[in-house]
């Protein structure tokens, strides 16, 4: 599975899905304006809003990220949006696009579940009143489970068989079957922790039970879900979002109305408002004197639209959605800079703080470095935090390490070389 992360978009047809993602990428982002090698048709990007070290060094007016944007101080690093287009009820069976759908999911680190909380569509999209979303919320969890539990259980015999003849370790042998999710060890070592079972585990003792609970445990660590409630800007959602928080009072969930971030960008567009993504309100011609005036029409909607999304949800909840979604996987933005002083990003100075990639949780600092260019990694003698502190090469990355320095043994000699020169 690539580094890059990847945010999986699901949800039954009519939620919103091709409205959020509409909302949420940018549609008119250009081809060299972000760092990933391919962008397959379903694929979209968007960014993921952080504080830019930029602010904390003093450096706002000199950061020159070289993919997404840094404004004033907020940082939007490009992040890969995933469709994961036509899941229905009875996928995991073969039923509409069936494992199509949810082989398009192994590419996803983390998900979010688009639903519709107006209750306006029922579970297979088709207009209604009254329906209940809460059915879709548990629908959807119980697709994936069934599609991970019967590839397993399908081969239970020969699992067990094979533990018995080997005598690897449960989760050596779990991880194998389920690597095809786009799974690493430490996955399968969470989720079997989480269900607090007694080392050594016999795979053999294992009923249908057992398996069912190891799977919703294996779920939850490897593509963990943020709902968006979607559609908050109809009548009956806000009784709907009750009814949902108090029913999964543990999930990560976001208010959002994606149609009223397709309208607000698409009046910004028009030079009709000022509008940033993620802001709880808008200017008009009323207070910035270079905007178009809005005629009364549209003038309407956007009042409605302040009125019944922004000002009662504090925002249209598209950006917070992709936040949440980043940090819910907890990947970490990291800067390699060639200078921790001025933090440039190149050798004759300049590109400050241009590189920024965001890496999992568990990232080693020498792990990185291959992530960069495999001559890094292979030539690394040492790396180097913000105020010249060596980094361990197996140090986990994190906040307060995540702006680093690599020197390889060929720059190292290079180094030298130089030294003695200027000693000449
Ligand atoms: N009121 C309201 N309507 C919305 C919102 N988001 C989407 N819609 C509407 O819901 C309908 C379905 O939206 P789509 O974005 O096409 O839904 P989808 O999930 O992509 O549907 P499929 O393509 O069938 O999978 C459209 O009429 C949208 O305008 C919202 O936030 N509020």
């Amino acid at each position: 599975m690539s580094h890059e992360l990847v945010i999986g978009c699901v949800g039954k047809p009519s939620a919103g899905k091709s409205s959020f993602l509409n909302a949420a990428t940018d549609s008119n982002a250009k081809v060299g304006n972000y760092p990933f090698t391919t962008i397959e048709p379903n694929y979209g990007i968007t960014y993921y809003p952080t504080e830019c070290p930029c602010k904390r060094f003093d450096k706002i007016s000199v950061c020159s990220p070289r993919y997404g944007r840094c404004e004033q101080g907020t940082r939007f690093i490009p992040v890969k949006m995933l469709d994961v287009a036509g899941l229905v009820p009875g996928a995991s069976e073969g039923l509409g696009l069936g494992n199509q759908f949810l082989d398009d999911l192994r590419s996803a680190h983390v998900l979010l579940h688009v639903v519709d909380v107006s209750g306006t569509t029922n579970e297979k999209g088709e207009e209604t009143t009254g329906y209940d979303p809460i059915n879709d919320i548990q629908w959807l969890k119980d697709e994936i489970h069934q599609w991970i539990y019967n590839n397993l259980w399908k081969r239970w015999g020969n699992i067990i068989r094979k533990q018995k003849a080997t005598k690897v370790q449960a989760d050596s042998i779990l991880h194998k079957k389920l690597s095809g999710y786009g799974t690493r060890l430490f996955v399968v070592k969470e989720a079997l922790e989480r269900i607090d079972l007694k080392e050594p585990i016999s795979l053999d003792g294992w009923d249908q039970d057992q398996l069912h609970k190891f799977v919703d445990s294996f779920l939850d660590v490897r593509f963990p879900t943020v709902l968006v409630l979607n559609k908050v800007d109809q009548s009956a959602s806000d009784q709907n979002i009750s009814r949902i928080c108090s029913r999964y009072p543990d999930y990560a969930m976001i208010p959002t109305s994606a149609l009223a971030e397709c309208f607000l960008k698409k009046m910004r567009q028009q030079g009709y408002i000022q509008y940033k993504e993620g802001d709880d309100n808008f200017y008009t011609s009323d207070t910035v004197s270079t905007l178009k005036v809005c005629d009364e029409k549209v003038k309407g909607r956007l009042d409605k639209l302040q009125d019944l999304v922004l000002f009662r949800y504090g925002g249209t909840g598209v950006q917070l959605a992709i936040k949440t979604a980043v940090e819910l996987k907890k990947f970490i933005p990291v800067y390699p800079v060639k200078n921790l002083k001025t933090l440039s990003c190149s050798i004759k100075g300049g590109d400050v703080l241009r590189d920024c990639m965001l890496v999992s949780k568990g990232t080693q600092v020498r792990e990185f470095a291959g992530m960069l260019h495999p001559d890094l990694e292979k030539y690394y003698l040492y790396a180097e935090g913000i105020n010249g502190q060596r980094l361990g090469e197996s140090d986990e990355i994190q906040e307060n390490n995540n702006i680093i320095k690599y020197t390889t043994a060929a720059l190292e000699s290079v180094g030298k070389d130089k030294d003695k020169d200027d000693d000449k």
